[in-house]
């Protein structure tokens, strides 16, 4: 069922842009976890180890998991949730993965309804593993020929897949981790979790020297200076630093990405001056605004 080809994406924890504090914690966490076969055999837990990936798009989650794979030397697996017919194959799906292998199911707020709160009982949450295992059961017996539920993957994530043998990681990502089901998370399925957030000035050198083969340069202070003060993704941030003809050099990439630090600074200014007009207006008229109601004023 799964089709192959050979992965050969050339990201690693070395070309990424990330704090060195971050990349160097990520990075002994994997390996701690590659080496950890009889660990896990003495605990009496499976070899796995879930990874939740999350932050805005263009902050390098799948560009992670490209390093993940290429530092670890694992195969791949990139789930499609939405093409999987129900629980029964992604049953047969997960079993055929064979070990050294990460799972990946990327947008995983997109694939599926599995973000919406599962029922509650008395007005509280299902909390406990056992409640949560009873309720699993029932729904996975309900399911039929339904498509996969969220209990089909937290089965799999917990028990099938476990007893596979061979070690796997599973990596989810996404862009709105609030979104998520808590069970979907919680430690133990979800191990840890991985925030990929906007470029500071230490992933900008990262790739000021992929890009650019640059080190230092005079105009990296007027960067810094800027990144401070607006968010920036390093995927525009590379898209910048990208040379677009043979004539282009460092510095005209340089001021190319000056220039995007500019303009997002006016325009995150513009905003703020908008949404303080309304503000001051709103206690002019004397009307009372909620928070909402003035977002939606200073976007007209
Ligand atoms: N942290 C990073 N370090 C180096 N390059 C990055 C990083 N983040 C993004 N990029 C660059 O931007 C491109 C897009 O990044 P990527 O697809 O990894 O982002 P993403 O967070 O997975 O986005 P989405 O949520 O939209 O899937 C990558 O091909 C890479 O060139």
């Amino acid at each position: 069922m799964w089709s192959h080809i050979v992965f050969e994406h050339p990201a690693t924890f070395g070309t990424m842009a990330l704090e060195p504090d971050k990349k160097k914690e990520i990075i002994e966490d994997l390996v701690t976890f590659s080496e950890s076969k009889e660990f896990y055999a003495r605990i009496g837990k499976a070899w796995k180890r879930g990874y939740l990936l999350y932050g805005p798009p263009g902050t390098g989650k799948s560009t992670m998991i490209a390093a993940m794979a290429n530092l670890l030397n694992y195969d791949v697996y990139d789930l499609e949730l939405t093409a999987v017919k129900d629980n029964t194959e992604l049953r047969k799906l997960l079993i055929e993965t064979t070990s050294k292998s990460i799972i990946v199911i990327e947008d995983i707020d997109c694939s599926l309804d599995l973000t919406g709160q599962r029922k509650k009982k008395g007005g509280k949450a299902m909390a406990d593993d056992e409640k949560e295992r009873k309720e699993v059961k029932e729904e996975s017996s309900n399911s039929g020929n339904s498509k996969v539920t969220l209990s089909g993957l937290l089965n799999f994530i917990d028990g099938l897949w476990s007893a596979c043998g061979g070690e796997r990681l599973i990596v989810f990502t996404t862009n709105y981790v609030e979104k998520l089901d808590p069970a979907l998370i919680r430690r133990g399925r979800m191990d840890k979790h991985i925030e990929l957030s906007y470029c500071g000035f230490e992933g900008f050198k990262v790739l000021a020297k992929n890009y650019l083969n640059l080190e230092t340069h005079p105009l990296f202070d007027a960067i810094d200076w800027l990144m401070k003060e607006v968010k920036i993704t390093p995927a525009d941030v590379a898209e910048n630093l990208m040379p677009k003809s043979p004539l282009d050099d460092a510095e005209k990439c340089l001021w190319s990405l000056i220039q995007a630090l500019e303009e997002a600074k006016e325009e995150a200014e513009a905003e703020a001056t908008a949404a303080k007009k309304v503000v001051e207006q709103s206690q002019d008229g004397g009307g009372v605004c909620s928070e909402n109601c003035l977002a939606e004023k200073a976007s007209e």
